[in-house]
């Protein structure tokens, strides 16, 4: 098995809190591994310290089998930041938000043919070939949220790294973005995912990690989603306090 990612003992504090406590997060090759756990766990913490956006306090991080400092090769890696506009304040369309995403394959020399053919592609998958052309600023939450998944389809990237792609986006346009995520893992694509709900991704998720508290607390199948947490459309962040179980929905 070739290991894609490698998170080993990591640990992290930011301010004063230990955020990540010594987490082992292997991602293999072609896997479709969800990140799961509570508000505040430190799911997103331990994508972006993947990474590098999150400076490690003890462990180490390696992505495609090199350290994390002596990695270089971002073409290869396709980052979904939790969400956020995809607008900069700087006024761009659609299209533009999306080739920046291709600007690490294209070496900053001039888009080929190539090049606008990808960026074309990841607009259509993502439903949005009808705004091509429009601001970002007159697009919707759900909207923006497409686009940034675009962006990083864009680069054909083997690892795709997702903080929660599907917060705010309606059912119909999950199963668009599941139908895009599956044809991606079919052309040997390798996904992290830190999700809340499994939703119409279940069935390509391979592997769930469940964070607790910055330790991670299973490291196996995916937990099936039982009651209401079960139903087509259940959507909801669960208030957590530090003494309450976990309840992510799938573990219940
Ligand atoms: N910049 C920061 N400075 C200080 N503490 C931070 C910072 N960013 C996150 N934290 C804290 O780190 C902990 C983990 O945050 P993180 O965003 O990784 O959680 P999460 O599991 O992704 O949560 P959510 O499901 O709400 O997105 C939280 O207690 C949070 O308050």
């Amino acid at each position: 098995m070739d290991p894609v990612i490698s998170l080993r003992e990591a640990q992290a504090t930011l301010g004063s809190r230990p955020v990540l406590r010594g987490i082992d997060l292997t991602v293999h090759r072609g896997e479709v591994v969800a990140l799961l756990g509570a508000n505040g766990s430190g799911k997103s913490t331990a994508v972006r310290s993947v990474i590098g956006q999150v400076p490690l306090s003890g462990g180490s991080v390696e992505l495609f089998g090199k350290p994390l400092k002596r990695f270089k090769d971002w073409g290869r890696v396709g980052y979904v930041p939790q969400r956020t506009t995809a607008s900069s304040g700087v006024p761009a369309t659609v299209r533009e938000v999306v080739a920046s995403g291709r600007l690490s394959r294209s070496k900053f020399r001039l888009p080929s043919k190539a090049d606008r053919a990808a960026v074309d592609g990841a607009i259509e998958l993502v439903g949005l070939a009808d705004r091509a052309k429009d601001s970002v600023n007159a697009l919707s939450g759900g909207q923006h949220q497409r686009v940034l998944i675009a962006r990083a389809l864009a680069a054909d990237p083997e690892l795709l790294i997702m903080d929660e792609p599907m917060a705010g986006v309606d059912i119909a346009s999950q199963e668009i973005l599941a139908t895009t995520l599956r044809a991606q893992v079919e052309r040997g694509a390798t996904v992290l995912l830190v999700l809340h709900e499994l939703g119409p991704l279940e069935p390509l998720i391979d592997r769930a990690v469940v964070l607790r508290d910055g330790c991670c607390v299973h490291d196996g199948p995916p937990p099936k989603a039982v009651g209401q947490h079960a139903l087509p459309g259940h959507d909801h962040v669960h208030p957590h306090s530090a003494n309450e179980p976990i309840r992510t929905g799938l573990l219940t």
